[in-house]
């Protein structure tokens, strides 16, 4: 049995919603099937999700929501419309988005969380009677009746234990089952989101309690590319990775694949196909448990960057003898309620890296404050554009050389590395960059190793 999830880009139009109905018909195996919320038809278009955002928050804000809600339904109206559907349908999906403006939350975070999950909602309704109306039977699988827990908070849940013990109970029938990604309910019956992008996890999620045998990941690209095809041109396409390598590459900038959705892959050993709803035929990549990978030819599986950080930087003589010092600064984080990304350190410095859209400008300043008054560095500089490219590979623990062919290629081309780190994970080295170099130093570092004639800049 294969679970399979859609992403926005493949349910964003009739015509694409027709390409998944064919792709579910050509194989019987694809018995579950987990939906996004309509994506991007084209760029500069909005994504349902935001759409619904920005529902949430005219009603917080007690302003006129009423165009809104009209953008929202049109784009489900445009598919139901292709299919000619009855319009129970598109009368219930309207009725569901309506109720949400007058439905009493316990919080903001509670109200944001059930405004965003509709967009998966409403298109896993859609799609299951776009199903049936094409002659495949399917039904449609509230997470809440297949026991899909979640914790954590509204918007960035965690899934419960319990949820694959739910999940491992279900008693299929004959028809397939449509399921809404992105969330899960509470112990309370709450609606919880996970982070943006988190369809994925929930097809992991899936694969893992349902004991699939694949887990097909359906997008608008071939491949997983080696590099961002937005950062290198035409880049060579991975047939085969790691789980770790992937884990290591959505954290640092491929968005293809959300970076937490390979945990329950990992755990249920499910091996994952990303692949393509424009071009089905393609083999897409597949994800798969270390052992079976490590191509002497070439280290490197792929070069992700990502420009979501920035960095604190101190400087203090005799760091290294100082006692208890990284455990003040630890305190102070924990004060704050903040996490760190990544904290490499020298004899006096101690650079520490942050995920710079978890924190707002003026936590920034009190915690810059406060360091510099319990820790008093003789020199600390907040640098706000920061970027780390991660250079991924299970090669690059059996080779001596990719180190210093990463520095050649960086230092030749003018780009000044601020941090570079091997070792504290054996298949990766990351390298902290200035915003500015980022894309031009994916763009070398993928010449030096895939011999690409193209020219780079
Ligand atoms: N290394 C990579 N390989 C393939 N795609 C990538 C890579 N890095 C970023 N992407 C981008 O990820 C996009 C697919 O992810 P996403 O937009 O979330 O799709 P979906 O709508 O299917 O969830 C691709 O269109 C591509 O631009
Ligand atoms: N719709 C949600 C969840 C998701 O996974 O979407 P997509 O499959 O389009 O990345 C979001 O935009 O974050």
């Amino acid at each position: 049995m294969k679970v399979v999830k859609f992403g926005g880009s493949s349910l964003a139009t009739g015509e694409q919603f027709n390409k998944v109905v064919s792709i579910i018909d050509d194989d019987s195996d694809r018995k579950v099937v987990v939906t996004s919320a309509p994506g991007k038809r084209f760029d500069g278009d909005v994504k349902v999700t935001d759409l619904l955002i920005e529902y949430a928050n005219l009603v917080l804000e007690k302003k006129d929501f009423k165009e809104t809600v009209e953008k929202i339904v049109d784009r489900y109206q445009e598919i139901s419309d292709y299919f000619e559907l009855e319009d129970s349908t598109i009368n219930t999906i309207k009725q569901k988005l309506e109720t949400l403006a007058t439905t009493k939350f316990s919080d903001n975070d509670h109200l944001m969380a059930a405004f965003k999950a509709h967009g998966e909602y409403m298109n896993a309704i859609l799609l299951a009677a776009v199903l049936n109306s094409e002659g495949i039977p399917a039904k449609f699988l509230d997470p809440k009746d297949a026991g899909f827990l979640v914790g954590g908070e509204p918007n960035n849940a965690d899934v419960l234990e319990d949820t694959y013990l739910n999940l491992s109970k279900y008693k299929f029938g004959s028809e397939r089952i449509v399921f809404p990604g992105f969330f899960g309910y509470s112990e309370d019956g709450s609606i919880y989101t996970f982070t943006r992008g988190g369809s994925d996890i929930t097809g992991a999620i899936l694969s893992r309690g349902f004991k699939a045998d694949l887990y097909e990941n359906f997008t608008d690209v071939d491949a997983i590319y080696v590099a961002n095809n937005h950062v290198v041109k035409d880049p060579a396409a991975i047939q085969k990775m790691s789980y770790r390598e992937m884990r290591e590459l959505s954290y640092a900038g491929f968005s293809v694949f959300q970076d937490e959705a390979i945990i329950p892959a990992v755990q249920g050993q499910v091996p994952v196909n990303v692949k393509n709803t424009n071009n089905p035929s393609a083999p897409g990549t597949l994800i798969v448990p270390e052992q079976f990978l490590f191509n002497p030819a070439n280290p490197i599986t792929g070069i992700a960057s990502s420009k979501r950080f920035s960095a604190l930087y101190l400087h203090r003589y005799l760091l290294n003898k100082e006692v208890g010092f990284t455990l003040q600064l630890l305190k102070i984080f924990y004060r704050y309620g903040i996490s760190y990304e990544h904290m490499p350190s020298g004899i006096d410095d101690l650079t520490i890296i942050f995920d710079r859209s978890k924190l707002s400008k003026t936590t920034i300043k009190n915690l810059c404050n406060d360091i510099k008054e319990s820790l008093n560095p003789d020199y600390m500089e907040w640098i706000d554009d920061y970027a780390i490219i991660m250079v991924v590979g299970e090669g690059i623990a059996h080779t001596v050389d990719t180190m210093g062919k990463i520095i050649d290629s960086l230092t030749q081309n003018n780009i000044a590395i601020h941090m570079i780190n091997q070792g504290a994970s054996r298949i990766s080295i990351m390298i902290g960059t200035r915003m500015k170099d980022a894309d031009r130093a994916v763009r070398h570092i993928y010449d030096t190793f895939f011999n690409n004639d193209d020219e780079v800049e």
